[in-house]
């Protein structure tokens, strides 16, 4: 546990900023924002999705001018024009999306940009070699980009800005894809970094990371500060507060307090029977599924299960053992190497997406911006992205009606935007996932729903939102595969908890409140591959 910044001597702010307005359009996203970042500090911003939070980061980097106020970096006047040019004052950042080219190796990517003229690799090699060792992160510079893990690539994003030695490190929701173990290493990073006399702003929806390592935290609500606190780690439950209460509605928003990370639905004791639901027919049926990459890997191997009409069933594991390869497949994105499944029956194997949609397959995919959305296209569209046909008469689209039901489906899901109109690329991370989620539960005659990682990098209440969402949708007769790297919330949410291991599946566990840690122990030997 690494806490050194906490009590950090106080100088004077690296970054002011006094009076931040920002806006798009008609939307106020920021509203007279002031704010201290100091060197030796990780400065934690807080807020429910949307609120601001990745719109201040970006004034900050120079991504956005505001439209008011002032800031100042080490005293003198700050007015960043471009990314560029933040970086040429000692500003870095870190993005929710990865910036890197696949094809390429570490080393490559991090010098991208960076180096004019004659580059002597060696050198450079030694250099990211020591600052990776200094920072204890486990990275090599020959690795091609395409072959690391999430974790990995997010490290390569880290050290493309420390290469720099920034004054400031702009951390926007670096851990939203990581596993446990990686966000550890992330936040023992960000200490050695504050240690070295940096400022860190890291905006983050996990309430044991604020815990962790904030010296200060700060929280926005519909762009505007609603609370500050210099003892963060003190203050979470008040701050979790501020971050979800609406004037006129506190008691209501309370409910929702949670003094947990980030997944508040509370453990349900469950009957010992799995089949204590009646059981009707079944609503996907995976027969033998096995996938072999390009180069022969075996990626999933022989996947057998049923899920039920009114069943949540969940898939449990280490990230990279084979659940994408499963998610992809019944999207219709990747074809089996061997294996059929059936949806209520059907033979979908070799089906298509839109045929997938058609036969009632909802598909929420874990990497939204690769295959969930066009960020071109305005939120109405996304919304019904796969359902445009029904909005379409004579070769022209109902506009009006579009935007109507649009309306609904953001008030029914919160899918917080100044409007329909909006482009999809412009709404905050969490908003384009609500928006996903909300088009792939109202589609027509939903049979089966596969939800990978639904609730990444959606605020508290957005997370019971979506379990209420997925509960709701499985009482009604769906049947939904849920896909989580997130143990608590499979065990919270899931009838029965799958866990893969490798591409196979280790065994099955229904989630029982009563015997919770034994469980949970069983599933880790699962995870980690262990079968006895
Ligand atoms: N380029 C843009 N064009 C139009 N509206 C935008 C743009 N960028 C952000 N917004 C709007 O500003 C508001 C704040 O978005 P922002 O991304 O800053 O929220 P956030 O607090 O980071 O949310 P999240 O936790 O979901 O990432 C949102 O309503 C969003 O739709």
């Amino acid at each position: 546990m690494v806490c050194a910044s906490r009590d950090a001597p106080r100088t004077a702010a690296v970054l002011r900023m006094d009076g931040i307005d920002k806006r798009f359009g008609q939307f106020q996203a920021l509203s007279d924002v002031s704010l201290e970042l100091f060197a030796g500090e990780v400065h934690c911003l807080l807020g429910e999705n949307g609120a601001g939070k990745s719109t201040l980061c970006n004034v900050v980097f120079g991504v956005h001018q505001p439209d008011a106020g002032s800031m100042w970096l080490d005293g003198a006047p700050y007015q960043p024009h471009s990314p560029r040019d933040a970086l040429a004052h000692g500003i870095a950042m870190v993005h929710q999306h990865f910036s890197l080219v696949e094809d390429v190796s570490v080393l490559d990517n991090l010098l991208l940009g960076q180096v004019r003229g004659w580059l002597d690799r060696k050198r450079e090699a030694q250099r990211v070699r020591a600052l990776v060792a200094d920072l204890g992160l486990a990275l090599e510079p020959d690795a091609r980009v395409a072959d690391l893990s999430v974790g990995e690539k997010q490290r390569v994003e880290i050290v493309k800005c420390l290469i720099r030695e920034p004054r400031l490190l702009v951390l926007d929701e670096p851990t939203a894809v990581l596993l446990p173990a990686e966000i550890d290493a992330l936040l023992d990073t960000c200490a050695r970094v504050v240690a070295r006399g940096c400022a860190v702003v890291l905006v983050t929806h996990k309430l044991a990371e604020i815990r962790r390592i904030a010296s200060r935290a700060t929280v926005l609500q519909s762009g505007r500060v609603v609370a500050r606190s210099s003892t963060p780690s003190a203050d979470v439950d008040t701050l979790v507060r501020a971050m979800i209460q609406r004037p006129g509605n506190e008691g209501h928003e309370l409910n929702r307090e949670a003094d947990h990370d980030a997944k508040p639905a509370p453990l349900k004791p469950r009957s010992a029977s799995p089949y204590a639901r009646p059981l009707a027919d079944e609503a996907l049926q995976i027969d033998g599924l096995t996938v072999r990459d390009a180069d022969g890997v075996t990626r999933l191997e022989d996947c057998t299960l049923v899920v039920n009409r009114n069943e949540i069933v969940g898939i449990a594991g280490v990230e990279g053992n084979g659940q994408s390869e499963l998610g992809a497949v019944l999207a219709g994105l990747q074809r089996a190497s061997a294996g059929r499944f059936f949806v209520q029956g059907k033979d979908c194997t070799q089906a298509a997406p839109q045929m997938l949609t058609k036969v009632g397959v909802g598909v929420v995919p874990e990497d939204r911006h690769a295959v969930g959305c066009v960020p071109d296209m305005s939120l109405t569209e996304n919304l019904f992205l796969n359902r445009l046909d029904d909005y379409t008469r004579r070769g022209f689209m109902r506009r009006r009606a579009m935007r109507r039901d649009a309306r609904a489906l953001m008030q029914r899901f919160d899918v917080r935007a100044a409007s329909p109109d909006v482009a999809f690329r412009g709404l905050s991370g969490g908003n384009q996932q609500k928006a996903v989620l909300a088009r792939e539960l109202t589609l027509e005659g939903l049979a089966v729903l596969v939800a990978a990682q639904p609730t990444r990098g959606l605020d508290v209440g957005a997370v019971a939102a979506v379990y209420e969402h997925i509960r709701a949708a499985r009482d009604r007769g769906v049947g939904v595969l849920l896909i989580s790297s997130e143990l608590d919330e499979l065990m919270a949410v899931a009838d029965r908890v799958l866990v893969m291991y490798r591409g196979r599946i280790m065994g099955t566990c229904v989630p029982d409140a009563s015997q919770l840690n034994l469980q949970r122990e069983r599933i880790g030997a699962w995870m980690a591959g262990q079968t006895a």
